[in-house]
């Protein structure tokens, strides 16, 4: 057992789950990429989630120019490391072989330019969700002592069960799928932040919905108010994960529940994200710790947190060492 004495570690929950996120895609998409150029790439990304809603003006000095300026940088950076990796003759991710037609040896299907940009895409709508709703999840575990001290529980009692030699392995997709209260947590988390308020879709035919007529060619905005509805949900204000007890915690979709969408393009990231949390959760609740008392979260259309997300770590934490 290691006694962490003498020191707070205060951090950042939105910024280190972006890094973690780009680290675990990047490795995914583009195979081993090297630490700086990672870090880099995270840091680009601080510059996009302020440009998002703005006057489309691209000025030097304001958000969208820091934006356009952070893109280019970005797509530099992804396209460095693939033509690095092709010349040196080492494996590119399996995503990245198959936008290319690697995988089936033949032509290639896209060019390198193209293929940068589809994964550019792809790294945005990722991150554009996760670490916001992370964060928004580790300010109501810290609110609701409750919630927290089951968290601990649980993941103490993971743990525990582990032999010495299981221990030095991590995580395992076994512990992921024991983990019943977290994934409880998750669901409540992701009903109540509602992290996408609406999906867009554009008509493309007439049709009737109730009584009314939709035409072809109108823009169709879809809330997830079921979220809230108290017919399905009771006390739908209230953040209580013991709500999804004996539910099915593996569904990403149901006619009440539309965190990842719905339909043909239900989110294709929903059960790495929900990964993805469960896993911060677990390394998180291993530590005795709280968010800082002004933290707050608010909804102006994204989430935001304008005092930060940091987590302060206790000064009298014990850690055993050989968990991983
Ligand atoms: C908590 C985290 C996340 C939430 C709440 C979320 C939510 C959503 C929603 C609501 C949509 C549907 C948008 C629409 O219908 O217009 C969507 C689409 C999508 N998501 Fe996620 N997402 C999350 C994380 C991720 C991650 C981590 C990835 C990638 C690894 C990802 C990849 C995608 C992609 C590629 C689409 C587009 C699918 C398509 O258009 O066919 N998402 N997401």
């Amino acid at each position: 057992m290691e006694k962490l004495t003498d020191w707070i570690i205060s951090s950042n929950t939105y910024h280190q789950t972006l890094q973690i996120l780009i680290e675990c895609l990047a490795k995914k998409v583009m195979g081993e990429m090297e630490p700086e150029a990672a870090k880099e790439l995270t840091l680009c990304w601080s510059h996009f989630p302020k440009g998002w809603f703005r006057i489309s003006w691209n000025i030097p000095g304001n958000g969208v120019y820091r934006m356009m300026k952070a893109k280019k940088q970005m797509i530099n950076i992804l396209k460095e490391t693939v033509l690095k990796k092709r010349a040196s003759g080492e494996e590119l991710g399996e995503f990245f072989k198959t936008l290319l037609g690697e995988m089936e040896g033949g032509e290639e299907k896209i060019s390198v330019e193209s293929a940068i940009e589809f994964i550019f895409i792809f790294f945005l709508i990722a991150n554009e969700a996760t670490p916001s709703v992370l964060a928004a999840t580790v300010k109501l575990i810290s609110d609701n002592p409750k919630v927290m001290l089951e968290l601990k529980r649980e993941h103490e009692s993971i743990v525990r069960d582990k032999s010495e030699k299981e221990k030095k392995t991590g995580l395992t997709w076994e512990d992921y799928k024991s983990m019943t209260f977290t994934q409880m947590v998750i669901n409540e988390s992701l009903r109540i932040t509602s992290t996408a308020p609406t999906v867009l879709r554009i008509i493309d035919h007439e049709f009737q919905f109730g009584e009314y007529t939709i035409p072809a060619g109108w823009i169709f905005m879809g809330f997830p108010s079921v979220h809230f509805n108290p017919e399905k949900y009771d006390d739908p204000l209230a953040f209580n994960p013991w709500r999804w007890k004996e539910k099915d915690l593996t569904a990403i979709v149901s006619k009440t529940y539309i965190p990842f969408g719905a339909g043909s393009r239900l989110c294709l990231g929903a059960d790495f994200a929900k990964l993805l949390m469960a896993s911060f959760i677990y390394h998180l609740c291993r530590y005795r710790w709280s968010m800082k008392a002004e933290t707050t979260v608010l909804r102006r259309f994204i989430l935001m947190f304008p005092g930060g997300s940091d987590v302060q770590i206790s000064q009298d934490t014990e850690v055993e060492n050989s968990a991983g």
